[in-house]
């Protein structure tokens, strides 16, 4: 039966989950083993094991066998194949978000937003491989220079478990556009979906090896960031993780992308469209349960309209439908698991010690269903009454929560949204043209959004500014962090020798 007609509570793993030279493959070695849980229900959906030092340079050396051939390839033919592969994820959209949806918890219908902005992001790449070109220079008596843009080797994408199937999408579509080979290691919460992108890019034609998978966590993570054959390392994931992946990556002199946390705001002006300003709010702070790294997650709003703003941002938040996620109307499914819950729930608690006040929502919560009772379910908690020395405002969440704050002018709120290590994105509504170009050109941080929150055009680039991480996803300066360019000299005449 087709994946995407599976219910809540049915889904079980029971092929590998490595892939090495164009196939699922059982590891060589092993560093542990990890379950796999379906957050909706807390059932386990997969027993595997963590890839050892072995199976990680057996991952390496496919890869590095078919780079040989890959980056051989024209720009032309990489891009038909990148376009195929396009083609085969749009055609099994439905059966990818299914799968994302039961081992993620993000709603069905959220889940088929993240599979259009993958293949998107593949035919993106597979177009500018086409059209990746250096420069030709000329210089005196007829000598010239060109340059050559070449891929780097083998690169290492590290992906965490909010956006599986995306973030490999967004790694390896520029990696294999600009003639690279990948191996990738998923999150080891969300390990399943990155094989059916492996097993399409065979599919589509790329040489067996291109795209390999290794699993498991931090110590296979450590092995691929540590191993000498790896050019480069492209990482999505927490701060703390992030600088230890840079520490490593510096000692072999590897690039790094870094895409990582965030506490970003959004600034509500009084003079916005109020009801769209609201949504833009709730798309800011509960896609995927909250836990996105460039969530609006302080929500700044100007004074004179602070109780409208927060009626109607209560009103929408009461709306949504939390529960099973596979289900079409459901637009809240379960927090990614156990842990991870009583984190989310221990910062509302804490918010309420330091004086928040919660408008709706920041409870455990049991849908009816018997088989979702062992689910990670919380309702969308709305806190007002914030300052900006709270836990809540200070520290990023990952859940639910959204924290609301007043204001009384441009210049105080700019100083307060800036006032934050990080920097990954943020956002403004106002219907005055000239503030909100200014106020996004004075904000400190990679993605700002005007009237509007936490869209993915491929076309854009996204990264963050101070501990948000460096390097960009998406948009043609990525091209830039897969691949290096090399000056050729040509001497058309003699030699003018020095000696
Ligand atoms: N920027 C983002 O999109 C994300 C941010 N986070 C933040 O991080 C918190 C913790 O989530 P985690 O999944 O534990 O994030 P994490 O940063 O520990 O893990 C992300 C990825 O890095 C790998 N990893 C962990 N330690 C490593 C090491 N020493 N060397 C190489 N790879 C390593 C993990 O196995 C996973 O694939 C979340 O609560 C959230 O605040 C989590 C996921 C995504
Ligand atoms: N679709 C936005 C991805 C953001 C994140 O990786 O958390």
């Amino acid at each position: 039966a087709p994946i995407a007609a599976m219910s809540t509570g049915t889904f079980v793993v029971s092929q590998p989950l490595n892939y090495r030279g164009g196939a699922r493959v059982e590891p060589v070695d092993a560093s542990g083993t990890e379950k796999a849980f379906e957050p909706a229900t807390g059932r386990v959906i997969a027993t595997f094991t963590c890839s050892g030092e072995k199976e990680v340079n057996l991952a390496v050396q496919d890869a590095k066998a078919a780079f040989k051939i890959w980056s051989k390839k024209s720009g032309m033919e990489r891009c038909r194949i990148l376009l195929e592969a396009a083609r085969i994820i749009r055609e099994r959209r439905d059966d990818i978000a299914t799968v994302e949806t039961i081992n993620n918890g993000k709603s069905i219908f959220e889940a088929r937003w993240d599979i259009d902005t993958s293949w998107q992001c593949l035919e993106y790449y597979a177009g500018l491989a086409g059209s990746m070109a250096g420069e030709h220079i000329q210089l005196p008596g007829g000598s010239f220079g060109y340059t050559r843009r070449e891929p780097l080797g083998v690169c290492v994408g590290i992906g965490a478990w909010n956006y599986p199937f995306q973030i490999a999408c967004w790694k390896s579509a520029p990696a294999l556009a600009c003639g690279n080979a990948m191996v990738f290691k998923p999150s080891p919460f969300t390990p399943v979906s990155v094989l059916l992108l492996a097993e399409i890019y065979t599919e589509a034609g790329v040489p067996p090896g291109l795209f390999n998978v290794v699993q498991g966590g931090a110590a296979t993570g450590q092995l691929l960031c540590q191993h000498r054959d790896v050019a480069k390392v492209s990482f999505t994931g927490s701060v703390p993780t992030g600088s230890k992946i840079m520490e490593m990556s510096a000692k072999g002199i590897k690039p790094v992308t870094l895409e990582l946390g965030g506490k970003s705001p959004l600034i509500i002006f009084s003079d916005c469209d109020l009801k769209n300003a609201a949504k833009g709010a709730l798309m800011a702070n509960f896609l995927t349960q909250g836990e996105v790294c460039c969530n609006g997650t302080r929500v700044f709003v100007q004074k004179d309209i602070l109780d409208q703003f927060t009626e109607e941002v209560v009103k929408q938040t009461q709306r949504i439908k939390i529960g099973d996620p596979l289900l079409e109307d459901t637009r809240m499914g379960p927090l990614i698991n156990r842990p991870h819950l009583e984190r989310v729930l221990g910062f509302v608690k804490v918010a309420k010690e330091q004086g928040a006040k919660v408008l709706c929502g920041g409870d455990i919560f049991v849908p009816e269903d018997p088989k979702l009772k062992d689910g990670y379910y919380m309702t969308p908690c709305v806190l007002t009454n914030c300052r900006d020395d709270m836990t809540c405002v200070k520290e990023e969440i990952f859940g639910p929560v959204m924290s609301i704050l007043s204001f009384d002018t441009e210049a105080e709120v700019l100083e307060r949204a800036n006032d934050t290590t990080f920097g990954l994105a943020a956002g403004v509504f106002t219907r005055d043209i000239q503030r909100a170009h200014r106020v996004v050109a004075e904000l400190q941080a990679g993605m700002c959004f005007i009237n509007n929150y936490n869209v993915s055009p491929v076309e854009l680039p996204f990264g963050g500014y101070k501990k948000s991480g460096f390097g960009r996803e998406n948009g043609r300066v990525t091209i830039e962090y897969y691949s290096q360019l090399k000056t050729v000299c040509v001497e058309m005449g003699d030699v003018e020798s020095a000696f």
